[in-house]
């Protein structure tokens, strides 16, 4: 049985005020929680919220990390720095990510290892472009990230979260429909069973894009989805509660 994770991507947002109010309030309302919740700070932030979550049920994760261990690589973070502020996950592969820096799958896949061999637990998204969709791609797409994303790697490969958020429907306001989203999520989960059908029913696949308190709880109650990478809605404590209750 996969328990439903929420994750809060804050992305580049927030002042060590605003980020305070958040974090505490999650944290004050952790008791109408029923998932797993995760909340993405910037990396600066990170230290200050995990200090302020400490001792709750919520977990820490990052939004990006170094694919290397140490070294001259001016302004990067790698795993085992994260790891020791208290990080459990770190997002990889974000779209803003993939096209705003330039990150490839090459790359992707040398993050994830390097976060799996900190211990940690990557979260790696996937998702087409509207175009792709119209070109009637983004089965192929979504599955050559995740194998390109996968390809090889044994150690620990059960903790990877997937989350499968189409491009076109992140802070669009538009939504995949929830029949739309549990047909992808179903594909990507006959991708991973193409490794491991073990792996396929174990690993939790999340959706992200748009999604609010008002559509999260017809999107968490399909069959293949289990949890959400929430954006926009996640700066905002009340929506974001309403959305792990929904996945709860
Ligand atoms: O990481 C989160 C996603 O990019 C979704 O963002 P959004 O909820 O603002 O659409």
């Amino acid at each position: 049985m996969r328990k439903s994770l929420v994750a809060g991507n804050w992305k580049m947002n927030g002042s060590l005020e605003t980020v305070d109010a958040l974090a505490e309030g999650i944290v004050q309302n952790q008791a109408e929680i029923g998932c797993d919740v995760l909340v993405c700070p910037v990396s600066v932030h990170l230290d200050r919220v995990s200090r302020l979550i400490d001792g709750s049920l919520v977990k820490l994760g990052a939004q990006n990390c170094s694919d290397k261990s140490s070294g001259a690589y001016t302004g990067e973070v790698s795993a085992e720095m994260l790891k020791e502020v208290g990080c459990s996950f770190v997002i990889l592969g974000h779209s803003e990510r993939r096209t705003l820096f330039s990150e490839g799958d090459e790359l992707i896949r040398n993050k994830l290892l390097s976060v799996l061999d900190a211990g940690l637990i990557p979260v790696l998204c996937v998702g087409e472009t509207l175009d792709e969709r119209e070109q009637g791609v983004a089965e192929a797409v979504v599955k050559a990230q995740v194998l390109a994303a996968l390809k090889g790697v044994t150690k620990n490969l059960e903790s990877v979260v997937v989350a499968y958020e189409p491009v076109w429907a992140i802070g669009t306001g538009l939504t995949a429909t929830p029949e739309q989203a549990q047909a992808m999520h179903a594909f990507i989960r006959s991708v991973l069973a193409e490794i491991s059908e073990e792996l396929s029913l174990k690993v939790r696949i999340l959706y992200g894009g748009s999604v609010k308190p008002e559509n999260a709880r017809e999107i968490f109650g399909q069959p293949d989805i289990d949890g959400g990478l929430i954006g926009g809605a996640s700066l905002k404590v009340k929506d974001f509660i309403s959305i792990c209750q929904a996945a709860g």
